[in-house]
C-alpha cells in the first residue's frame, strides 16, 4: 500500500549554514508531489534526509506513523523507501540485470551472512528475484538490455535503469531526483507516461525533483516550493507558477522590479 510522508520542521545545518529551515509538509498516499524551487534551493538535501544520506539537524520524517527521521538507507529500504539520484551511479563494467539487482537483496530473507554463504532458501529466494528483475525490465522495455553491460549504454538508458533498480525493491515511496535532466523532449513524455503507470498501477506515492516545468506541471497532483532552505509555498503546479513569490525567487527581485 502507498506511503504516507509527513515532514514537519526538519532543519538541515552545516556548520554554521542553514540548508534547510522548518520545512514542513505532508505526501498523502498515492499522490505525485513535485519539489521544485531554484538552483541552492535545498531540494537534494531534503531528498537526501528522507532517503537516511543526511541526518537532519533537527525535526521529524514520518513514513506513515514511523519516526524515520536519521534512520539508514537500508532500514528505510525496510519502510518501503526507494529513490533515484541526480547521476546515477551505475556499475558501469556490470550488466543492467546485475545493476538493478543492487539494491533489491534487502528483500531476500535473512542478512548479510545469509546472503553471503548462499544457503538454499536465500539461492530460491535470489533465483525467484532475478526472474522478477528480468520481467520487470521486459515491462519498462529494457529487456532487451538484461545482459547487456552499463557502459554501453546511453544516459538516457542509464536513468531508465536507475529507475527500474528502484522499483525492483518494491517501494511503497518512491523519490526522484531529476528523472528529466539530460533526456531528450521524447523521452521526457516517456518518462511521464512511465510514472503515471507505475503511480497507478503499483500503488506508490511519488516525490520527484525537477527543473523541467513541463514534467512538474503533467506529473504532479501538488507541488512544494523551496527557496533558501525553506518553504516558499505549496499549491498546484499552475498556482506555483502564477505565484509572484515564486516567480521572484527564480528570476530575482531586482528583474522583477525592472519588468515592473
Ligand atoms: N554536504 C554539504 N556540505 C555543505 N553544504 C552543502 C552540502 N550539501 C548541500 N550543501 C549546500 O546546501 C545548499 C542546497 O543545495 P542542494 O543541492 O540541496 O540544492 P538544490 O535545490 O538541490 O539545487 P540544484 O537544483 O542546483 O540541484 C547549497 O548551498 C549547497 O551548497
Amino acid at each position: 500500500m502507498a506511503a504516507r510522508l509527513t515532514l514537519r520542521d526538519v532543519a538541515l545545518h552545516f556548520g554554521g549554514v542553514k540548508v534547510l529551515d522548518d520545512v514542513a509538509f505532508d505526501v498523502e498516499p498515492g499522490q505525485i508531489l513535485g519539489l521544485v524551487g531554484p538552483n541552492g534551493a535545498g531540494k537534494t538535501s531534503l531528498f537526501n534526509c528522507i532517503s537516511g544520506h543526511y541526518k537532519p539537524s533537527a525535526g521529524s520524517i514520518l513514513i506513515d506513523d514511523t519516526e524515520v527521521s536519521g534512520a539508514r538507507p537500508a532500514t528505510l529500504a525496510r519502510h518501503g523507501l526507494a529513490r533515484t539520484f541526480q547521476h546515477p551511479a551505475l556499475q558501469l563494467h556490470e550488466t543492467v540485470l546485475e545493476n538493478i539487482l543492487l539494491g533489491a537483496h534487502t528483500r531476500l530473507p535473512g542478512g548479510p551472512l545469509e546472503w553471503a554463504l548462499r544457503l538454499p532458501h536465500t539461492s530460491r529466494a535470489e533465483k525467484r528475484l532475478r526472474i522478477e528483475a528480468r520481467d520487470l525490465l521486459e515491462r519498462n522495455g529494457l529487456g532487451w538490455a538484461a545482459d547487456v553491460r552499463a557502459d554501453e549504454l546511453s544516459h538516457g538508458l542509464h536513468k531508465g535503469v536507475e529507475l527500474c533498480r528502484a522499483l525492483l525493491m518494491k517501494p511503497r515511496l518512491l523519490l526522484l531526483d531529476e528523472p528529466a535532466a539530460g533526456l531528450p523532449h521524447t523521452e521526457v513524455e516517456q518518462l511521464i507516461a512511465t510514472v503515471r503507470r507505475i503511480r497507478d498501477q503499483d500503488d506508490i506515492t511519488v516525490v520527484v525533483v525537477e527543473h523541467h516545468m513541463g514534467l512538474i506541471a503533467a506529473l504532479t497532483d501538488r507541488v512544494v516550493v523551496l527557496d533558501h532552505g525553506r518553504k516558499l509555498m505549496e499549491g498546484t503546479a499552475a498556482e506555483a507558477q502564477s505565484d509572484p513569490r515564486v516567480i521572484e525567487a527564480y528570476i530575482g527581485k531586482d528583474a522583477t522590479d525592472a519588468a515592473a
